[in-house]
């Protein structure tokens, strides 16, 4: 075959698989994009905007970057590094790329100031490049391990006060923060109000990456039989937060279906959301809580 013929058949290939994952109503295909975060924010957004095209070209529906993707993550710099939301430069990239790519992006974190206070806040964009949610992080990192790592991002961040979902087609999707995976009552509430799948951009790091990361992302998913997915930045051993990086996607059963390593990566994952609905009326544990041993979650009071 000549080139230019097995590059046509390539391309015909490509555009049929991209039509049938963005229109297949069980499920889509997510990409989870592991990037290196350097001290140049222009830089950072390039390469964001860079590799959700390629997302796009690989048949993708959503794009989720990690959380600080922007910036290092360094409490000593978030407010130099903070923007409006929306409006700044970093929403105004996020924006033209959803747009111009026809994609859902979940927009990592970046920092955010608003009314003098900097907060940690993941941005939404729909095909049509509209912001349709913003989460700001609710739990703050606020841990000392001696020995092991110290953050307290209380230090230069407020905290957010909401939980957030969006809609994607059919499919419902809960908004965290990395630190937020950590409390099961936050997810519990969004499978109450109904979500199909979670999303916690994120940033572990090399003391509690090892042990917990991928234990909590997968008790995530099964307590509450969603989808989890997590995207990391890579992991850059001289800066000064070390992150974990091994972003990944779990299904209902809590099996992982995509590992990246602690490298500069990315990750596409099909989702088929109709395995999700099977587990639920299998292990039907939403209707067999015992409401009357112990306290239950309230949603109405929460949302
Ligand atoms: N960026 C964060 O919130 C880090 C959370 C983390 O590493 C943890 O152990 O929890």
């Amino acid at each position: 075959m000549f080139a230019g013929q097995k590059l046509l058949r390539q391309t015909i290939t490509l555009f049929a698989q991209v039509r049938m994952v963005s229109s297949n109503s069980s499920g889509f295909r997510v990409a989870l994009l592991q990037l290196t975060v350097t001290a140049d924010k222009s830089t950072n957004v390039a390469n964001a905007i860079k590799r959700v095209q390629q997302a796009k070209l690989n048949g993708c529906t959503l794009a989720i970057l990690p959380e600080c993707f922007n910036a290092p993550y360094n409490t000593a710099l978030f407010r130099e590094y903070s923007e409006v939301i929306p409006g700044g430069d970093t929403c105004e990239a996020l924006s033209q790329a959803a747009k111009s790519n026809e994609m859902y992006i979940v927009g990592g974190s970046i920092p955010e100031i608003c009314d003098d206070k900097v907060y940690n806040t993941c941005t939404v964009w729909d095909p049509n490049g509209n912001l349709i949610a913003k989460h700001r992080k609710v739990h703050l990192f606020d841990i000392n391990i001696p020995g092991g790592v110290c953050f307290k991002e209380s230090d230069a961040l407020a905290a957010g006060n909401t939980l957030n979902t969006f809609q994607l087609g059919k499919f419902k999707i809960g908004l965290g923060i990395c630190y937020d995976i950590r409390f099961a009552e936050m997810a519990a509430i969004y499978r109450k109000q109904g979500c199909d799948m979670l999303i916690y951009p994120s940033a572990f790091n090399m003391t509690t990456g090892p042990l917990h990361w991928s234990l909590l992302i997968r008790c995530r998913a099964v307590d509450n039989q969603a989808f989890v997915a997590v995207a990391s930045p890579a992991r850059v051993t001289d800066s000064n937060y070390v992150a974990w990086g091994h972003s990944m996607v779990v299904d209902p059963w809590g099996k992982i279906l995509e590992e990246a390593s602690e490298k500069d990566m990315d990750l596409y994952v099909d989702l088929d959301f109709g395995d999700r609905e099977k587990m639920r009326q299998q292990i039907p544990t939403e209707n067999q809580r015992r409401t009357d041993l112990y306290d239950t979650i309230d949603v109405k009071n929460k949302v």
